[in-house]
């Protein structure tokens, strides 16, 4: 049956979505659910893959060029027989029976984005495109990460998901963030067009154990210098403002969109709102009180302020965040402290 989307505000499908292969009903067929997670060894797609493995009905297939993921982040699961590692680059097509795809492979972190513009680029459109492709081959439903990166430097605050937003084309976070509104384009358009059945998270600053120690973002590199016992580095002003969201909140409000019926996009992020020098403050008090703080360099159209408005995914999903920053900051260091051998030291 063709989606319903008006309730979105999109306009009406114009085809129903192709059926899935006939073996899904046949009489012994097992009846696994097949999800493809791409970009699965990367920082929340392995935190998604933990959680889909938990359901025994699920059989996941991870597909990753590990330019930023590992299978380190996969090793409980490698060798399962639920669990398949591709290494593959999604901006080659991909031939695989699955029902559901979460499509998450794409650098995050700008110091990565930035490193290869154009592939990122090509990463967000072609890849995405393979990715519908494959989708509307077989019948799947598809979940992109898009990204709150899309409201560029926002005009309006907090963010709604009716905002078009405020982006530079031609900036160096180009590649990224409109990569990322032709990879929703794209989303739409397949829609439409060919009736397939997509879901969009516009997620926000995302943090929690596994994120890439020199990774580049600021929680990472903060929690890292602190542990080092190393002056933490805000970047200029040190005013503009981030809303973190713990890392197994985002996966839940992933998995309840997956699952549910609105095409979204849905902002997927913790409303909490921070600047740079008190999320310094933060870490410093908790972690590590001797470090100083310093003020450095800030990089080209970084956005000064950034904030979820969370209604739609509160009304539509059911869902908010349950981790404070400062409960997700300590659960992070943990696993950060074990990564760099730093022990705790525990008081005299
Ligand atoms: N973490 C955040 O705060 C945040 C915020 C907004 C959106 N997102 C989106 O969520 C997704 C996951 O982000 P993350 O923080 O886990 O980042 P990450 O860098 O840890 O993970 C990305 C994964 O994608 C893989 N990858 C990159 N290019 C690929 C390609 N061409 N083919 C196959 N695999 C490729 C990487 O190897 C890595 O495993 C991304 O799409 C990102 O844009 C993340
Ligand atoms: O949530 C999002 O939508 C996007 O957020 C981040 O992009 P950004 O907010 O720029 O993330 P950071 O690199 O962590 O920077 C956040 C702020 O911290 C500052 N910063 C960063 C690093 C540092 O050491 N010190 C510091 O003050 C930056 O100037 C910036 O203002 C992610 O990296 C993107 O992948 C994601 O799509």
């Amino acid at each position: 049956m063709a989606q319903k989307d008006a309730a979105n505000g999109n306009g009406a499908t114009t085809r129903p979505p192709p059926t899935p292969s006939p073996i899904r009903f046949s009489k012994f067929f097992q009846a696994n659910m097949r999800i493809l997670v791409t970009g699965g060894a990367g920082f929340i797609g392995s935190h998604l893959v933990d959680k889909l493995m938990e359901n025994e009905k699920n059989e996941v297939i991870v597909a990753d060029n590990f330019f930023t993921g590992s299978k380190d982040n996969l090793k409980k699961w490698i060798g399962h027989p639920r669990f398949e590692l591709i290494r593959h680059d999604v901006t080659e097509p991909l031939l695989v029976e699955v029902d559901q795809i979460y499509h998450l492979a794409c650098p995050a972190s700008p110091i990565f984005y930035k490193h290869n513009p154009v592939k990122t680029i090509k990463t967000n459109v072609i890849g995405t495109l393979n990715m519908l492709g494959l989708a509307k081959r077989v019948g799947a439903r598809i979940l992109l990460t898009s990204t709150s990166e899309v409201y560029g430097d926002p005009l309006e605050h907090p963010q709604t998901e009716a905002y078009w937003g405020n982006v530079n084309p031609i900036g160096v976070r180009s590649c990224y963030d409109e990569g990322k509104r032709v990879a929703e384009t794209l989303m739409f358009d397949y829609h439409r067009q060919h009736g397939i059945e997509i879901r969009i998270a516009r997620i926000f600053n995302t943090y929690g154990p596994r994120m890439n120690i020199d990774d580049g973002r600021v929680v990472s590199n903060f929690i890292a210098q602190a542990i080092r016992g190393e002056a933490l580095t805000v970047q200029k002003p040190g005013t503009q403002t981030r809303s973190f969201c713990y890392v197994a909140d985002m996966v839940n409000g992933l998995m309840k969109l997956m699952n549910g019926d609105n095409t979204g996009p849905i902002n997927i992020g913790n409303p909490g709102e921070f600047t740079m020098l008190e999320l310094a403050e933060n870490v410093k008090e908790l972690i590590n009180p001797e470090v100083t703080v310093t003020m450095t360099e800030n990089t080209p159209d970084d956005p000064r302020q950034r904030k979820p408005d969370i209604t739609k995914a509160k009304e539509v999903l059911d869902w908010e965040p349950k981790v404070v920053l400062r409960d997700g900051l300590v659960l992070m260091e943990d696993d950060f402290r074990e990564r760099l051998a730093v022990p705790k030291k525990t008081k005299a």
